[in-house]
Parts: structure tokens; sequence; C-alpha cells
């Protein structure tokens, strides 16, 4: 028997990028999770595609945790309006926070800091620390040069082809939903081994 995430951690950006679609899909991705009770957990900002999915959530009747380091309640414009907001003393327990709540991981178009949330949690995935669904959904092909990156990590033999199969690229929304399966799970990383 498979189950469906009860909570999904979505990384994506503070900025809006450049494309209508790039809201259009954060969205639907918001609407989806509360369509399907399932809980966001998100960075608690209330900037760029972070805010976008956070209020579609709210706007659905679904449910939002939102965590933020104390540092960027200003910068990001922490969400006054989630379910459930947690303030951190860092970005490290920030981001513990996010992965051990977290049944799922779906990454949407963002910068830099996108990119090195979706990293580590590969990393710490490759490095057998956890055995949650990491999607890709790969809106207009925003991530294109990032797959091509992990693909030349293979092909150079800095990686193996197991470990590239770790993160999944997916089309759209649904295709997310459907691969958000339960896997069994390592137990969560304590905020020591950071
Ligand atoms: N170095 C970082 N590690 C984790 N998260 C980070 C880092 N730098 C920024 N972030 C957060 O990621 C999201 C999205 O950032 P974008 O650069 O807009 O993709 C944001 O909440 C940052 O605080």
């Amino acid at each position: 028997m498979s189950l469906t995430a009860h909570s999904v951690a979505v990384f994506c950006g503070s900025r809006m990028g450049d494309k209508p679609v790039y809201h259009q899909v954060a969205e639907e991705v918001g609407k989806t999770l509360a369509e399907k009770k399932i809980r966001l957990i998100y960075g608690g900002g209330a900037n760029g595609l972070m805010g976008v999915v956070a209020d579609s959530v709210i706007k659905s009747g679904g449910v939002v945790t939102g965590v933020i380091p104390e540092f960027l309640k200003t910068r990001e414009r922490m969400h006054d309006q989630v379910s459930e907001l947690i303030v951190t003393d860092s970005m490290h327990v920030r981001k513990q926070i996010m992965f051990a709540r977290a049944d799922a991981f779906w990454i949407l178009p963002g910068g830099f800091g996108t990119f090195d949330e979706t990293m580590e949690i590969l990393t710490w995935k490759q490095l057998g620390q956890h055995k949650k669904p990491i999607l890709v959904i790969n809106v207009d092909g925003w991530a294109d040069a990032m797959i091509a990156m992990l693909d030349v990590a293979v092909s150079q033999g800095f990686a193996s082809a197991e470990a590239r199969a770790l993160i999944r690229v997916v089309p759209d929304v649904l295709a997310a939903l459907e691969c958000s399966i339960l896997a069994d799970q390592v137990n969560d990383l304590p905020v020591s081994a950071l």
C-alpha cells in the first residue's frame, strides 16, 4: 500500500522570476496541496513565489507551516497569515525543521537559495540520511541547466547514476503529486549533525 505525503516542503524563489507561468504554477501548487489536505512547509516569507504558494494554500483553505530565521523576518517579509510560524535563530535550524517536518520536497523555480536547498536535500539523500521523494517541477524548462549540471557530474565520473536517480524531474504539479509517495524514512537528522 502506498500513502501520499501528509506534508510537502516547497523550495522556490523569494522573487517572482520573469515569466507569468512561474506565478501560475506556484498558485496551482498551493491550490493542489490545500485540496489534497497536504500541509505546506516553506520558508515563511511573503515575497516572491514563496509568498504566492503560501497565499494560494491559505486562500484554498489549506494548512501552512512557515519556518523563518529571525534575521530574515524583514528581508523576506515574514508571512503573518500562516497557520503555524516558527522563528529560528539560524538558517541551519530552519533547514533542519523544514527537513524534519516534510514527507516530500517539491522544487519550483528559484534562485541561489533554491539551488542550495535542492542540493542539500539531494546530498543528504545521497548520504543515506533520508528516503523522501525530491521532485523538481520543471516549469517551462527553468531547471534544465541545473539538471544538466547533475548529468555532467555523472558523465564525468563524479556522481553515480544511482545518486542521480534520487531526484526526479516532473513536468507538472499532478506528476509531482503522483510521485510524492511516502517511503520508509530514516530517523530525522539531529540539529547537531548539520
Ligand atoms: N544558503 C542558503 N541556504 C538555504 N536557504 C537559503 C540560502 N540562501 C537563501 N536561502 C533561502 O532560500 C529561499 C529562496 O531563495 P532564492 O535565492 O530566492 O531562491 C529563501 O527563503 C532564502 O532565505
